[in-house]
């Protein structure tokens, strides 16, 4: 065998490389093109003449050929986009006398054609199954389950059994707990885990509708029932969740006279569409989030006692990121694959000091600021592995607190910004009310937020 190998290699490598249906490449130490098939070339839609000699990153879309003889390790079943299309790529490093002297690659694919007709398959495949997906959800309109929650700390474990416990009940649910923790995810795991999974989930974000708009919103209208309104009428979010679950989110951001209306149908059960005299049935069962106190709001008069009975039944409290530690990390590196699928951006690593950072950080914003930080990271980061100052400036200047510093201006100034921080979150956002809270002028308050970027 290895005679006949000998005797007729050039007949074979003839063979194997430039007669097959795959592609093949073949770079030297620099990452110049020595070697490119019929195959590839045609693929590629390039002269041979011309690629020869040339940097492979000329040539190839995405290649990773001239990485490969830097680091002399292989890669294999990469995935790869090339014009267009997801390619599977092996990458082989060629060693002599111990140093890399260049790399072969592979594209795998039988030809051209073929390929496209199976990519073609492929995509009207994916397509179909997400038509199939939307059809699903816009059928129930709940997107999420448990299954899509990641993390598993104590807390957020004790959290996920409460869920169960809750759900096949149909009592309502109060979920509070700061911005971002996710409760909208657990109040779609709510309906998909109870007996109403098949009916419809219908949200309403209370603090989203204008006041005047919120009535109709909720109840629905009749034909003609006031001017601008739509000739045949129109149904309102508790007549559609009807046999489902009805979602208000930031229910504290309700106003006292659609909590009267609110509070009478989950009483009565019934509701009246605006312009109708008559009453119609429904049954939804309630579930309402806050990242609000609303036993605060009641003690102010902004939020009626008898409505609070009436959904807080049952009430889970979402922990904020910070009281759980363990997740956080899961977490980051969970969007971090996301995200770089997500956008090809081929980011696969935090850095130690990026984790750590991580760790001691108060993440005021949570999951959804957690989210956002990688996101930005993966599009800054100019290497695989984000590092600190892939990090917004904010953070920047506290991780330079957190590990380089026993300067008394650097901690004073680590103090301002967790003082300005934590104001900010008190009067969601608002930047007047913060500033009054700190007791400092509009204008240096304003100086801060530009000095440290927040
Ligand atoms: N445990 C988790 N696993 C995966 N994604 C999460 C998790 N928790 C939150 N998220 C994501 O974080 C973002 C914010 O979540 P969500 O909207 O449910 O929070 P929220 O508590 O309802 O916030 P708000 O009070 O501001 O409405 C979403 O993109 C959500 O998918």
């Amino acid at each position: 065998m290895l005679s006949t190998i000998t005797r007729n290699k050039e007949a074979i490598i003839e063979t194997v490389f430039e007669k097959s249906h795959y592609c093949f490449v073949a770079v030297d130490e620099n990452g110049v093109v020595t070697f490119l098939n019929d195959s590839y070339c045609r693929f590629l839609e390039v002269d041979r003449e011309k690629a020869i000699g040339k940097h492979v990153t000329e040539i190839i879309e995405n290649t990773r050929m001239h990485i490969v003889v830097e680091t002399g390790e292989e890669e294999i079943a990469d995935l790869q986009y090339i014009r267009g299309n997801h390619m599977i790529a092996n990458r082989i490093p060629v060693f002599s006398g111990g140093k890399v002297v260049g790399a072969v690659g592979t594209v795998l694919y039988r030809d051209t054609k073929e390929w496209m007709q199976m990519n073609t398959h492929i995509k009207n495949l994916l397509l179909e199954l997400e038509n199939y997906r939307k059809q699903l959800r816009n059928q129930t309109g709940a997107n999420y389950s448990l299954h899509d929650i990641v993390g598993s700390s104590i807390r957020l474990n004790e959290v996920k059994e409460k869920i169960i416990k809750a759900s096949s009940g149909d009592v309502s649910i109060l979920l509070t707990g700061e911005s971002g923790t996710g409760k909208e995810l657990f109040a779609h795991s709510i309906h998909q885990l109870s007996e109403r999974h098949n009916q419809p989930f219908v949200k309403v974000n209370c603090a989203a509708i204008p006041e005047h708009l919120l009535e109709s919103e909720l109840f629905g209208y009749e034909a003609g029932a006031f001017t601008g309104a739509k000739k045949e009428g129109k149904m309102g979010k508790f007549e559609m969740a009807d046999g489902g679950t009805l979602f208000l989110d930031e229910i504290a951001d309700m106003p006292l006279n659609a909590q009267v209306k609110i509070l009478r149908v989950l009483q009565e059960r019934e509701i009246e569409r605006i312009g109708s005299e008559k009453t119609r049935k429904v049954d939804v069962r309630i579930v309402a989030a806050t990242n609000q106190s609303l036993e605060k709001l009641i003690e102010q008069d902004d939020f009626r006692q008898d409505l609070y009975y009436r959904i807080n039944v049952v009430q889970i409290a979402i922990p904020p990121l910070r009281e759980r530690p363990e997740d956080i990390r899961v977490l980051a590196k969970y969007y971090l694959r996301n995200i770089s699928n997500r956008t090809g951006n081929r980011v696969t690593d935090f850095e130690q000091e990026v984790l750590d950072f991580f760790l001691h950080y108060d993440w005021p914003g949570n999951v959804r600021e957690l989210e956002n930080v990688v996101e930005s990271a993966v599009h800054l980061s100019s290497s695989e592995v984000i590092t600190v100052d892939d990090l917004p400036d904010h953070m920047q200047v506290e991780t330079y607190y957190n590990y380089q510093t026993n300067d008394l201006k650097d901690i004073l100034e680590k103090a301002e910004i967790t003082a300005i921080r934590n104001a900010l979150r008190q009067t969601d956002g608002d930047k007047l009310k913060a500033a009054k809270l700190l007791g400092i002028g509009k204008s240096s308050f304003y100086d801060k937020l530009n000095k440290y970027g927040l």
